[in-house]
């Protein structure tokens, strides 16, 4: 078992000795080896090229960008952007990061500087610095530690991904238009930017991956069920569906992750045919496990929370399924290894449960994490071919979808929270505790896992039209302001959203549904209750959840085009009506 400061030398110090030594090493063979021999006799030329060309603007934006990287800038810009990240992420891991990613590039030039006298380059400088201490330029690296820090920290808040690489890209630019300055003004050679450039890169590296990553040195608020000095020596149950998870490598890694982390040896539970998850997840109570870890689908997930909802045990989830839809809308890892060390080092978060009443009376109430469904959307799960989808994936689901576009349209009536009833014909409505789909698809795009509601979809495009408005509706994530009254124009509205804590759902004829993607046969009704706050999930912790990269990775575009019903209007107008 590793303790928190052999994880600390390997992680951090040993990284940041390494790093040390190649800045030193590159240094001394620039200085002592290749000094006159080029390339570096070119740099030479390079420096009276810019001494050549030098302008008032010139020498002016310089300035400013050398400031920007002094010493005085960067302490009081990291001990306001750090302050900044903190209040933003409620984590110390974020200003962690940030003062480590700064510090670790400072302690790198330093001992660089003690090790490696360079002369500055020989022309005027325009700074009134000392003429030796050029190797490596202090600016350039601690502006990329600076602001480099700053565009991780804040791409984790940014949605799309070419906003972030827009983001990245300006902050990156600062530590390159610095480097470029101090060449400039005369202040360092290239190599000594080179130099600067590749420490504070890897500082960064070393810190994200010590404090950011989801399996870093430290673990989060979690820490209730590590090694908390009573002796207590916490244990998981690892409830596994084996045709999801059957490697016993993988099974290695799990045991060896726990170990590491001061855990006991797993209970390994095995889902079946006949008890696909809930039974064995109440033997896991039953034996007064810390946590209890899923690795399978959302099937599974599913019938595991529904064991856990109001006993407080932790649920954590090793992703193994199609969908993933709970870990795709928590945020959590989909790498097997991360999803484990977040199991451990995660933080627990409250979250909603939706209950299914039962068909018959004195039935057995279920749970579903995600979404429940009736129509359309069932009819597309129960016919994804196994085969398909172990092969390509969720786009099975695709495929089997275009199979029920021409399906009859349903006659809906739905009741919320006891309301007035809403008569529809539809093809699915969805009821949904989270509102990610894939591709960043949002089918539900007010719904929060813990908001104590549920929110409601009435999925219902009419004609070519209508699939494209609805499909444009979905993939662009919107949910306009919606009139309150529900009345003749909007019936033919593509896509309508309520909310509410109770939400009947009951149609003309037996129709399909499924609960968090398996199908549960077809039925008239399906009623649906919140239950606010039952399941306690473990998920990452503070900035570690807003990482896109450890997110899971988001699914492709859109539903394809129907051809129009015979004899339909064009349903364009925008859509729906909401509580
Ligand atoms: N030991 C087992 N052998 C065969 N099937 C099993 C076993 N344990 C569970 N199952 C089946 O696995 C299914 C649940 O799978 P799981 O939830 O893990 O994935 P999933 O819901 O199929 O996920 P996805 O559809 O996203 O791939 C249930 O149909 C259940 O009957």
């Amino acid at each position: 078992m590793l303790t928190e400061a052999g994880r600390f030398l390997r992680r951090i110090a040993l990284p940041l000795v390494a790093t040390a030594l190649a800045v030193i090493g590159l240094g001394l063979l620039v200085t002592r080896v290749l000094d006159g021999v080029w390339p570096i006799s070119g740099e030479d030329d390079l420096e009276r090229t810019f001494e050549a060309h030098r302008s008032g603007g010139w020498d002016a934006v310089s300035d400013v960008l050398s400031a920007l990287s002094g010493w005085g800038a960067v302490t009081a810009v990291t001990i306001a952007a750090a302050a900044l990240a903190f209040a933003a992420y409620r984590s110390w891991r974020a200003p962690l990061f940030l003062v480590g990613a700064v510090a670790a590039q400072t302690l790198v030039f330093v001992l660089a500087r003690i090790f490696v006298e360079r002369d500055r380059p020989d022309v005027v400088r325009l700074d009134d610095l000392p003429g030796h201490g050029s190797y490596p330029s202090g600016n350039t690296g601690a502006a990329l530690a600076l602001y480099g820090g700053i565009a991780i920290l804040l791409s984790a808040r940014i949605g799309g991904r070419v906003g972030r690489w827009v983001w990245r890209v300006l902050c990156l630019l600062v530590p390159v238009a610095v480097g470029l300055a101090r060449v400039y003004r005369g202040d360092s050679h290239p190599t000594d930017v080179i130099a600067a450039i590749a420490s504070a890169a890897a500082a960064l590296a070393v810190m994200n991956s010590a404090v950011l990553s989801p399996r870093s040195v430290w673990g989060g608020p979690g820490g209730n069920l590590r090694h908390t000095g009573d002796g207590h020596v916490p244990r998981a149950a690892l409830v596994v569906n084996p045709i999801k998870l059957d490697s016993a490598d993988d099974r290695a890694r799990i045991d060896k992750i726990m170990a590491e982390a001061g855990w006991a040896p797993p209970l390994w539970l095995e889902t079946t045919v006949e008890d696909p998850g809930a039974g064995v997840t109440r033997t896991a109570v039953a034996e007064g496990v810390d946590l209890v870890v899923v690795a399978g689908g959302d099937g599974t997930v599913r019938e595991c929370a529904g064991a856990l909802a109001g006993t407080g045990v932790p649920l954590a989830v090793v992703p193994s399924g199609t969908g993933n839809l709970l870990a795709r809308n928590l945020g959590l890892p989909i790498d097997l290894a991360d999803a484990v060390h977040v199991a451990v080092h995660g933080r627990d978060r409250a979250i909603d449960l939706g209950a299914i009443d039962p068909d018959e009376p004195g039935g057995e109430i279920r749970h579903f994490t995600a979404m429940a469904g009736i129509g359309l959307d069932a009819a597309m799960v129960a016919d994804a071919p196994d085969a398909l989808k172990k092969k390509v994936g969720w786009p099975a689901y695709a495929v089997s979808a275009t199979r029920h576009l021409r399906d009859a349209r349903m006659r809906v009536t739905l009741r919320i929270d006891d309301g007035p009833p809403i008569t529809r014909r539809a093809r699915m409505v969805l009821v949904g505790n989270v509102g990610a789909l894939q591709a960043g698809m949002q089918l539900l795009p007010g719904a929060e896992p813990d908001d104590g509601m549920l929110d409601v979809v009435v999925f219902a495009p009419y004609g070519m039209t209508g699939w494209a408005h609805a499909t444009l509706r979905v993939v662009g994530r919107r949910r306009r302001d919606e009139p309150q009254a529900p009345d003749r124009q909007l019936r033919r509205r593509p896509i309508e959203h309520f909310t509410g804590r109770k939400v009947e759902v009951e149609t003309a004829r037996p129709e399909p549904r499924e609960l968090d993607g398996d199908p549960i046969g077809p039925g008239t009704r399906l009623t649906v209750h919140v239950r606010p706050g039952v399941l306690t999930v473990r998920v990452p912790d503070g900035v570690v959840a807003l990482r896109p990269e450890s997110r899971a990775e988001p699914f492709p575009a859109a539903p394809p085009e129907f051809a129009p019903e015979p004899g339909n209007p064009a349903a364009s107008t925008s859509a729906p009506a909401a509580t």
